[in-house]
């Protein structure tokens, strides 16, 4: 059995819940990995020279041991995250220190620990086995997984599943990930794949745009409300892109920064209307590595308030990090919100702490979404309330190629990666509903 008869069932209408479940599974498969024996391949290169491209492998791996409670899935399309980008130039650390300590949890996490990091974080495709006590899914299902995995025996998680002290990234903290012909996840990370859109639009927003739900609308985050000014950056990125679409969706005036006029075009397509270039300005917050330049801050605040009509920020929604932060602190209206999830520019971040005290502003850590955050987020796709943000597709063989656009910022929204699906445009299963949204859901490609 190959992964080819895999496809063919999967792209015959006829097949059945039976057929898959009688599918005998393949010994091996390909899957994109990192190497253990490579961690130290990028020494000394500054961060923006280390290459994905040479560190990222397209491997034949093993089939992974099914476990209870997990599903094997055969993967159609996956995407690239910038988790995946960290992983392969393996910072700020190494992921095979994460598989390390997970693989010391237990015997069946054990399985994780291994010389190579199957790596992916989103996934779109169908169900092929599940593991004991598994009940609500069945071979064939047509799914997307979100990336939250947590085991759940400890009270801490049982609220927010967010909190739970073994809560990790699948395909980033635990092996066997998406990007790839077939993953391993648990089988809680399943939820139900948008039927109007194609497997590679389906498998592009998990992971981005569970994120940014929690982190503007859910009330973990900034519980943004109608008439929020919600300054963005990197608006048309990949968790920006959707910040923008919640922004807009649920009423708020999003504040979008970017950095080309292909951008700001993008995010007027998407209906913002108050877009700044930071390239076309020239912001320039640190005036060398170690001082900021708090009037640049009052003149990108000025700017605020010349496309506001004066008022100032209620939520920022930060993940620039060293860079942004003191501006975003700054420019955040008394009582406001700064909310982050990320440091791309550099983690050890530094801001006057007087404009927040004084100003009685708040900063909010978030970290992807919930289970039910997820689930949400997952259904206002399906609703056709916010959109795929894919932009380019590419081959599983060129995603060291598709990781570098996203190291380098050359890419637009979201980049997809086909997996076992031969072409683009497969998978669609309501083309009514697709018609309704069909420019929203190509308003990023090809551009
Ligand atoms: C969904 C997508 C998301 C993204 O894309 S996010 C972006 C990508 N992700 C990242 O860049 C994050 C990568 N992760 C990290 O950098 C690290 O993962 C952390 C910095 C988050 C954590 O570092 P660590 O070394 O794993 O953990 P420690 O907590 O710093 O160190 C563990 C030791 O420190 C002790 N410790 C922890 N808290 C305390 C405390 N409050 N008081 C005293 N000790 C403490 C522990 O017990 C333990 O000790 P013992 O090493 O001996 O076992
Ligand atoms: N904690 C979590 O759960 C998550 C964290 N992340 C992290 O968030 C970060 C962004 O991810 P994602 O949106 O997918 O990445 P993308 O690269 O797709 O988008 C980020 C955007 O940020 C802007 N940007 C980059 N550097 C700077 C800078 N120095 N100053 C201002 N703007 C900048 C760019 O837009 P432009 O050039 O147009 O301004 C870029 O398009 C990554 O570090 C990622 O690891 C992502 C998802 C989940």
């Amino acid at each position: 059995m190959t992964v080819k008869d895999i496809l063919a069932a999967i792209q015959s209408p006829d097949s059945t819940s039976e057929d898959f479940a009688a599918l005998p599974l393949p010994e091996s498969y390909r899957a994109i990995t990192v190497h253990k024996d490579e961690t130290e391949m990028f020494a000394g290169l500054a961060t923006r020279d280390k290459d994905p491209r040479k560190s990222i492998h397209l491997d034949e791996v093993p089939l992974p041991e099914l476990g209870p409670g997990e599903a094997l899935v055969a993967v159609m399309a996956s995407s690239v995250n910038y988790n995946s980008v960290w992983t392969s130039i393996f910072e700020p650390l190494s992921t095979f220190g994460f598989l390390e300590r997970y693989g010391r949890t237990s015997e069946l996490a054990k399985r994780h620990d291994l010389p190579y990091h199957i790596i992916g974080s989103d996934l779109a495709g169908v169900v092929l086995r599940t593991g004991p006590g598994v009940n609500a899914w069945h071979p064939g299902d047509e799914v997307v997984a979100h990336c939250l995995s947590v085991e759940l025996e400890s009270s801490d998680g049982h609220n927010d599943t967010m909190l739970d002290p073994e809560q990790r990234i699948w395909g980033f903290e635990t092996n066997f990930g998406g990007l790839a012909e077939i993953a391993l996840v648990k089988s809680n990370q399943l939820m139900p794949k948008p039927d109007h859109l194609s497997w590679e639009e389906a498998a592009a927003p998990g992971l981005v745009n569970s994120t940014a739900y929690r982190q503007l609308v859910s009330r973990n985050g900034a519980g943004m409300k109608q008439g929020d000014n919600v300054l963005i950056w990197g608006a048309s990125g990949g968790l920006g892109s959707y910040a923008t679409q919640f922004a807009l969706a649920g009423g708020a005036n999003p504040i979008c920064v970017v950095s080309s006029p292909q951008k700001a075009e993008i995010c007027r397509a998407m209906g913002a209307e108050a877009i700044i270039d930071r390239n076309a300005e020239g912001y320039k917050f640190w005036k060398d590595e170690n001082t900021q330049d708090p009037k640049e801050w009052k003149r990108f605040g000025k700017r605020i308030r010349e496309l506001t009509g004066g008022e100032d920020i209620d939520i920022v929604f930060e993940h620039p990090g060293r860079e942004t932060f003191g501006a975003s602190v700054f420019v955040t209206r008394k009582g406001g919100t700064i909310t982050t999830c990320a440091s791309t520019s550099g983690y050890m971040h530094e801001y006057d702490n007087r404009y927040l005290w004084m100003s009685l502003k708040r900063i909010i850590g978030s970290h992807f979404a919930n289970y039910r955050e997820a689930w949400e987020a997952n259904r206002l796709i399906a609703k056709g309330k916010i959109h795929p943000t894919l932009s380019k597709v590419y081959s599983l063989e060129d995603t060291g190629q598709a990781a570098f656009d996203v190291h380098r910022n050359l890419h637009q929204g979201k980049v997809g990666v086909l997996c076992m699906a031969p072409e683009e445009g497969l998978g669609v299963r309501d083309q009514e509903k697709r018609a309704q949204h069909i420019d929203a859901i190509n308003r990023f490609r090809n551009i």
